[in-house]
Order: C-alpha cells, then structure tokens, then sequence
C-alpha cells in the first residue's frame, strides 16, 4: 500500500496483540538529501545507498539536476549514482520546484547562489509560506542579487551569484536549515565563511549532521564555518529515517509490545534517536545495540516534561504517547514548529482536543494529559508528521480515521503499510 493506492481517508482499527517486530525503515531524509547536494558539488561520481524515495528527496533530486549533476537512480536497488558539476562554471539561469520540502529549499538557494546566472526557486503553497528572511538577508551580505517577486522574505526568490563568502551574520531560532545550507555551499565560496549567530540555534543535532556529511564527502566544516575547497565524491551509505522510526518505537510503548527498528545504532547521525530517551524516562524499557533501538512497553507510561527543541519532529509523535500516560506531559522550546508544514503546535492540540482529549498550546509547546480518545476523523494540515503520530491513536482506541492520509508521501509513502505489518494488523 504505497501512498498512491491509500484512500482519501483511512480507517485504522486497535491492535488485537502487542506486537514484537522488527522493522527495517526507509533512508533519513535529512541525509539524503544532504548526501544528494554535497555529490551534486563534488568533483567525479558518487554512489548514495539506502537512499529515502519520497517527495523531499524527489525534490531534491530534481534540484541537483538543475545545478548541473547527472544522476541515476535505482529506485529497486534504493541507489543514486551522481556526476557531480562545479556550480560557478554555470551559465544558464536555472528554475528549481521544491515542492513541500523545507531541506531542499533551504540547502538550494545557498547552492543557486554559487552560480553566475539566475536561479528561480519556489515551492507549493504549504512552502511559500514558510520563512526565508533569514537566508535572504545572509546570502545578500555573501554578495548574492536576491530578488523577491512576491513577499520579503517567502518563496518565490530568485537569486544570482557568485557569492564572495566571508563573515555572516543568522538568526538561529526559527529554522537550523539556513546554516546547514549556508555551510554546504560554504566550501565553493571565495572566501569561505564564518557564521555569527545571533539567537539561540535550534534543530542543533541537525547542524552536527550537516558537519558529518560534508566531512564524508572530504570537507571539514566546525559547524559554524568552513575554508574554501572542494568536495571529493564518496560512496556513502544513508541511514534509516530516525524521525520516522519513533512513530514504531512509540507504538511499543503504547500498546505494551515489542518493537526493535534496525540500522539506527549508537553512532547515529540523527538527533531524533533520541526520542527513544524520552520514552525510556517515561517508563518503557530501551536497548541500544550497534545496530538498533528496542523499546519494550507493558508497564505504566509517565507525563514527562521535556524540551524538545532538539527532536522536534518527534514532539506529535510524543503527544500521542502523552495520551496514554498517568500524568501530564509538557513539551517545552518548541515554538518555532508553529513555522513547519503547519502551526504544528496548534494542530496537534486542536486534533487532540477533537477526540475529548485534555491538551493545551503554550506559546514554546504544549501539555497533553491522558484520556481515551473518543472515535474521530483527525484533520492531517496536510502535514506528514500529523498523519503519522495521530494514527498512533488507532492502536489502543476504536473509530480512529484519518482524512487525507496521502500526505505521509512527504517523507514516508510507505507508512500505513508498515504500520499494518508491525502491529500486525490486516
Ligand atoms: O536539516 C534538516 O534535515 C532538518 C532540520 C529540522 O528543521 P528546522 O531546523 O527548521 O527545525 C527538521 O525539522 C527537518 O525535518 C529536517
Ligand atoms: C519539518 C519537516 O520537513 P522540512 O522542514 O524538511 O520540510 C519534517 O519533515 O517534519
């Protein structure tokens, strides 16, 4: 069952036994598409596997073809084989469609800015209306022409390099995208660069992991800055999606199973892993091997209160744990997932509170407290992570549906089924 083949809405009934499974998910978005950019800027050819198929790798794939790479994709064999091109050699303005994804539009338009002709970037609504103010004030003192032919600051822009690199300064608080992208771009700027916060950075796991990819493909960077050079091509093996394995390991947990994702070890470049910590304070066992994460369930879950803005795709996932708690659980320092696919902050409540449960927004996060969700068709914003964690729901609780289940193609378009397989159901 492929996203293509879902319903427009899916019913999703309670698991008959707790499952014990083990599962092996799809490549990181999060690397793919850093892996994707940093061979699209090498010198020779490089073979990614374990590459993530989905809407934000697809989007990327397209973007580094515009900037010049030649790519072959094994979709079967889960390869993509890139040639890759020096952006500042590039003549011809080039138009790059994002389409939903925050990573391929944040790490372009750095990428766009290296080139001496016109790059256009733009996305689909849900995109166009996310911040880019940022991005644009830094490449514009890195010596880069940014037009904005709608709003200041919003999707569509077009930009025109060389940028010269140099000492810049970001805001940190609403997204770590722009410096992860700044960063790979970075190495092909004259003068390198040398980023000078100036608010708190969250995301910051995803910093260390842009660090560690582009040290893969030969260029040190100390996630704030990086010297001028090159990136050399690399074979380079991607990772499961850590964001997406907490939907599975929170599953464990609520229903009193077992459940080990695999290809996740101690060495992990996700951040997210760490969503199995949070589990582990609220009760469930954990066991990290060198190469999986098990959670056990089976015992009362307790609230927590946790800052998440760290993992924060992993906060719904936790709010849908949260509702089968003992106690309250409050999530803190995550006000800037009100600027993601949705106002994440405001959905989850809304949705939650739909179904009869207790939960509140707070301007940096939300408290959820336990109940029984009542039976209900849950509104997705059209946001993946939504669709996700509120099918969690399902699996303890009755007459769980939800609307516009399609959405999951952002990242994981093989979600339901995987769902269906591990907690067994039909
Ligand atoms: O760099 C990345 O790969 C990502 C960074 C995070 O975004 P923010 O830095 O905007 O929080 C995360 O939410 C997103 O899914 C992926
Ligand atoms: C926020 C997300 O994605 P992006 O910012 O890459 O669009 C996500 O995957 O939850």
């Amino acid at each position: 069952m492929s996203e293509t083949s879902l319903p427009s809405v899916i019913a999703l009934s309670p698991v008959e036994q707790p499952p014990d499974a083990t599962v092996r998910l799809p490549g990181s978005k999060s690397i793919t598409n850093r892996a994707l950019l940093c061979a699209a800027l090498a010198d020779g050819e490089s073979t990614l596997s374990g590459v993530l198929f989905a809407d934000d790798t697809r989007a990327m794939l397209g973007a580094i073809a515009a900037l010049g790479a030649q790519v072959t994709v094994d979709e079967a064999a889960a390869t993509v084989t890139v040639r890759g091109a020096d952006p500042r050699l590039a003549s011809a303005p080039v138009s790059v469609f994002a389409n939903q994804s925050g990573t391929t539009a944040r790490f372009l338009l750095p990428a766009l800015a290296l080139r001496p002709a016109r790059g256009v970037l733009d996305g689909d609504a849900q995109l166009r209306a996310r911040p880019f103010g940022p991005l644009v004030e830094a490449l514009r003192t890195l010596g880069a022409r940014v037009e904005e032919p709608a709003e200041a600051g919003r999707l569509p822009l077009a930009v025109t390099g060389p940028v010269h690199g140099g000492r810049v300064p970001l805001p940190g608080h609403l997204s770590s995208q722009f410096l992860s992208g700044l960063l790979m771009a970075g190495p092909l700027m004259r003068d390198g660069l040398a980023v000078e916060l100036t608010s708190p950075l969250v995301s910051v796991p995803y910093v260390t992991m842009t660090a560690a990819v582009m040290a893969s493909f030969g260029v040190q960077a100390d996630g704030l800055g990086v010297a001028p050079g090159r990136y050399r091509a690399a074979e380079y093996a991607i990772e499961p999606d850590a964001s997406a394995a907490s939907y599975f390991l929170a599953a464990a947990a609520i229903t009193g199973g077992r459940i080990t994702v695999s290809g996740l070890g101690a060495g992990s470049l996700q951040g997210d892993v760490r969503f199995a910590d949070v589990l582990e304070r609220m009760g469930a066992r954990v066991s990290r091997t060198a190469d999986g994460i098990t959670v056990t369930g089976g015992g009362p879950l307790r609230g927590v209160d946790v800052d998440m803005a760290d993992i924060s795709d992993t906060a719904q996932t936790l709010a849908a744990v949260a509702v089968h708690a003992d106690g309250p659980t409050r999530v803190r320092g995550i006000g800037f997932i009100r600027e993601k696919e949705t106002d994440r902050l405001a959905a989850v409540v809304t949705e939650l509170r739909r179904a009869g449960i207790d939960a509140e927004e707070h301007e940096d996060g939300f408290t959820v407290r336990p109940g029984r969700p009542a039976p209900t068709r849950f509104d997705t914003y059209g946001d993946h992570r939504m669709a996700m964690s509120l099918s969690l729901l399902s699996l303890r609780s009755p007459g769980i549906e939800i609307d516009n289940p399609r959405c999951v193609a952002k990242t994981y378009p093989g979600f339901f089924a995987d769902l269906s397989r591990v907690t067994a159901r039909a």
